[in-house]
């Protein structure tokens, strides 16, 4: 269980996030809404440990494992999409191959593709920034404007993978300016001049 007790966070004098407290459960589907600039990544950064808040805490249970992503997935461009996910994943010693093809396959990705990422459309590297949030058996799961730039059938694609997510009881939190189609959420919450509701 993740819980985001009373943080807030400055920059100069903006007060980007004040007095926010969350609370994310096994299995619960969570939306957060926002505009461009409401302080949805720096709510994230702040959750996964990249940033630090000035005051307030964010705790988890014993065993959770987050896996998020953040604004644009960071990647090494010249290497292909698998070698990529490999590489990510070692860093923990846990790639698990038959996983990780079948991620990429549900989201009509080649596994065997030899291209280097870096050639990837905007939407096909946001895919393999979903499978590199996941594909470690994470529990808690943030993902920051996930379906940017994927097409119609990816986001269908996208949104069975988080029901299926939340059979497992994996808990997800989904953060967007606007709706996606086809998801359902258990709660959505606003974030608005620093506040979350
Ligand atoms: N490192 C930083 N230093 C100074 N200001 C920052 C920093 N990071 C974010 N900000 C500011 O904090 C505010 C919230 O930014 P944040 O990226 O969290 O918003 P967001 O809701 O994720 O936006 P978007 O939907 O555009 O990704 C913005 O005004 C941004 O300019």
């Amino acid at each position: 269980m993740l819980q985001v007790t009373h943080v807030s966070k400055k920059f100069k004098d903006a007060d980007v996030l004040k007095d926010v407290s969350l609370t994310v459960k096994p299995g619960e589907l969570i939306h957060i809404v926002g505009i461009n600039g409401s302080g949805k990544s720096t709510l994230f950064k702040i959750i996964t440990g990249l940033l630090k808040a000035d005051s307030g805490t964010v705790s988890l249970d014993s065993g959770d494992v987050i896996g998020a992503l953040i604004e644009n997935p960071g990647f090494l461009e010249y290497e292909t999409a698998w070698d990529n996910l490999r590489f990510l994943a070692n860093v923990h010693h846990k790639f698990q191959a038959d996983k990780v093809k079948k991620l990429l396959t549900d989201f009509d990705l080649d596994p065997n593709s030899r291209q280097a990422i870096g050639k990837y459309s905007i939407g096909m590297r946001q895919k393999v920034g979903i499978v590199q949030a996941i594909m470690e058996d994470q529990n808690i799961i943030l993902l920051d404007e996930p379906t940017r730039g994927i097409d119609k059938k990816g986001v269908k694609q996208f949104v069975d993978l988080l029901e299926r997510l939340k059979a497992e009881g994996k808990a997800v939190v989904v953060a967007s300016h606007d709706d996606i189609p086809g998801l359902v959420y258990d709660r959505t919450l606003t974030l608005e001049n620093g506040e979350l509701k």
